[in-house]
């Protein structure tokens, strides 16, 4: 499988995309006109330094307005293309890709189109050149990869192919089965792009929206599915016009972009085994059983206000390490570890963060084959050494550098309560029976990367995006599910919003909320209150409305105001939630009961909590910033 990716699709200088394209893994580049004239170097300066990355040129592009064309026009565009071949020969690569037309003068006619490609086909010929035309989806006249194709039909010349490109095919809603009929050696080059299903201008949705295979909402793999069953051997290449990957981090976007290739034909060679891609094999993807504990990273001197927090949630401490100052907190199959190492991993969390979930563990299907996947998909491992006796479980590095454990109950890995751990069973506690999700806080900017990052290691899902209102800003929040491990992404712009001062207090990290789960919140509402934990105080005004919103009985209402307990349904059910009190940093906790189905995590009710949350950071009587 050779990788390419178009320069337009990371920010930067040349070099600067040069580096991060080839640090990622790719094989070649397409070559934006634009980016090359933007540069001062010579083209065979350009030519020279992406072979010295050890990359090559897959395409030049885009030559535009060329077909279709009456005189004094159409020799205009074919001298026009005659200098560009000069170019790509000195750059040093032999495809061109041209777009169908929007020229105002253009007068369209198949026939006609296709002697204008037969003539560029033989101009192209006497240089070494082959051409391929791409259907823009909102072209004069070709907007339809059937139609391109029919146009390159009729020219009937070697040097004349398609070029298919999955955002124009599917945004059209194009059935990508009909690529099945066109001859795998006649498509010169695929460009992969997905997209959110947002209702827009086709123009501007494909100019600015445009994200990575599995990133969006487009079904790119049964694009690229009838793609392999052409037989098309040539390059896949990402061509992703997007105005944040334009100004973001070109080495992240690059890896991204690499990932979601490896991705996305993992998922081609599932579904249509005759394709074979030649990828290597890799464990297919499984859904996470559930967190089997977090660890909270922290130091001997903040550990007992991270204790007393647990203990008035209902955690009892149940265990130590055999060798670290790692304690457990057990509750109702809940494991809570607090991790007061003054060395190694946890300690610089610790020392970057201040008190911080640092390591998550899952419960998955097999752990060793789950990390042989994640590595495959260009997650960082975590290469640690152990001590003797104890286990060596396979690590990642997740968002903002945390460390995922995989755990597995088929292995040695079984065992870790009892090999790595001195820990006796739980205790009752208040109720609290699971972890339902995790928050994690990141800049708005990297949501696409790891929901990607969870969606392509693991049999994961994500759900729409969803605003959320700060007093101080939009906050946009995303859930990814695996299985039992729910996750919510949040990504935040504004400085002021209640995540974007976590990512400045904590210096990025990352789970911003925990939220565990019970079965009878009212329960544990009053074992909480009992035990002092401090609840989040929610209005009067809030439960006025939910009582009007959803029909709600009062007295029902009334229980709910007294506990400061949050209600929200969906077709599914209903949903209760309860918060604690924001720490000084912004970290809080969350305790849910689902009921029925409820699929959500009560996002309704983030701007009623978060202002709330804002009310008890700040004491009483002072300004609001
Ligand atoms: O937006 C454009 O003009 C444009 C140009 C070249 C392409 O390959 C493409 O898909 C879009
Ligand atoms: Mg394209």
């Amino acid at each position: 499988m050779k990788t390419s990716i178009a320069t337009v699709s990371l920010s930067g200088s040349l070099t600067a995309k040069l580096a991060a394209i080839a640090e990622a893994g790719f094989d070649g580049i397409e070559i934006f006109e634009q980016d090359f004239l933007a540069s001062d170097f010579t083209p065979a300066e350009v030519g020279r330094m992406v072979r010295d990355h050890g990359l090559e040129i897959t395409l030049f592009q885009p030559f535009r307005d060329f077909e279709g064309l009456p005189e004094p026009h159409r020799s205009r565009a074919l001298a026009r293309a005659e200098r560009k071949f000069d170019l790509m020969n000195q750059l040093g690569t032999d495809l061109m890709l041209v777009c169908s037309t929007v020229h105002p003068a253009a007068i369209g006619g198949i026939d006609r189109m296709a002697r204008d490609f037969r003539d560029l086909g033989d101009l192209a010929a006497r240089h070494g050149i082959r051409v391929g035309f791409e259907a823009l989806c909102w072209g004069r006249f070709v907007n339809d990869h059937r139609d391109a194709w029919e146009v390159v039909r009729r020219a009937d010349h070697p040097n004349v192919g398609l070029i298919l490109d999955s955002f124009h095919t599917l945004a059209r809603r194009i059935d990508p089965a009909s690529i099945r009929a066109i001859p795998g050696d006649r498509i010169f080059f695929v460009q992969l792009a997905d997209a959110p299903a947002i209702d827009m201008d086709l123009l501007y949705w494909s100019r600015h929206y445009r994200n990575m295979p599995g990133e969006g909402d487009l079904d790119v793999t049964s694009f690229m599915q009838a793609v392999a069953a052409t037989g098309y051997a040539g390059p896949l290449s990402l061509e992703i016009f997007n105005d944040q990957f334009r100004s973001g981090l070109p080495r992240m976007v690059a890896k991204d972009g690499h990932r979601s290739l490896i991705a996305l034909m993992d998922q081609v060679r599932r579904v249509e085994p005759a394709a074979a891609p030649d990828l290597p094999r890799f464990p297919a993807p499984a859904p996470v059983e559930r967190i089997e504990y977090i660890e909270f990273a922290t130091s001997a001197a903040e550990a007992p206000a991270l204790e007393t927090l647990l203990s008035s949630l209902g955690f009892a401490a149940g265990g130590r390490h055999v060798s670290k100052p790692v304690t457990v907190w057990r509750q109702g199959g809940v494991n809570v570890l607090v991790n007061s190492d003054p060395s190694g991993f946890a300690h610089s969390a610790y020392v970057t963060h201040g008190t911080t979930v640092s390591e998550i563990a899952l419960m998955v299907p097999d752990a060793r084959a789950a990390y042989q996947r994640a590595t495959a998909l260009l997650a960082r491992p975590l290469v640690q050494e152990t001590p003797p006796g104890q286990l060596a479980i396979p690590a990642i590095r997740g968002v903002s550098g945390n460390v995922i454990r995989l755990l597995d109950a088929t292995s040695d890995l079984a065992g870790i309560w009892q090999v790595d751990f001195r820990a006796t069973p739980a205790q009752a506690g208040a109720g609290i029976t699971g972890i339902d999700h995790i928050g994690q806080t990141m800049a708005y900017d990297e949501m696409l990367s790891w929901s990607l990052f969870y969606t392509s290691i693991f049999d994961a899902q994500k759900a729409p995006m969803v605003d959320v209102v700060d007093p101080d800003g939009l906050v946009r929040s995303r859930a990814v599910r695996s299985g039992g491990l729910r996750v919510t992404l949040n990504g935040a712009d504004a400085r002021h919003t209640l995540a974007g001062r976590f990512i400045e207090d904590s210096f990025g990290a990352s789970v911003q909320h925990v939220a565990f789960a019970s079965d009878d919140l009212f329960a544990t509402a009053a074992a909480l209150a009992e035990r002092g934990f401090a609840t989040l105080r929610i209005g009067a005004n809030y439960y006025d409305d939910i009582q009007a919103r959803f029909g709600l009985d009062q007295g029902f209402v009334d229980r709910m105001q007294a506990a400061s307990i949050m209600y929200d349904e969906d077709e599914g059910g209903q949903f209760f939630q309860l918060y604690s009190e924001p720490r000084a940093d912004g970290f809080f906790l969350e305790i849910v009961q689902r009921q029925g189905n409820y699929a959500g995590y009560g996002a309704p009710n983030a701007p009623f909590r978060i202002a709330a949350q804002k009310r008890a950071a700040r004491p009483a009587g002072m300004p609001r910033h």
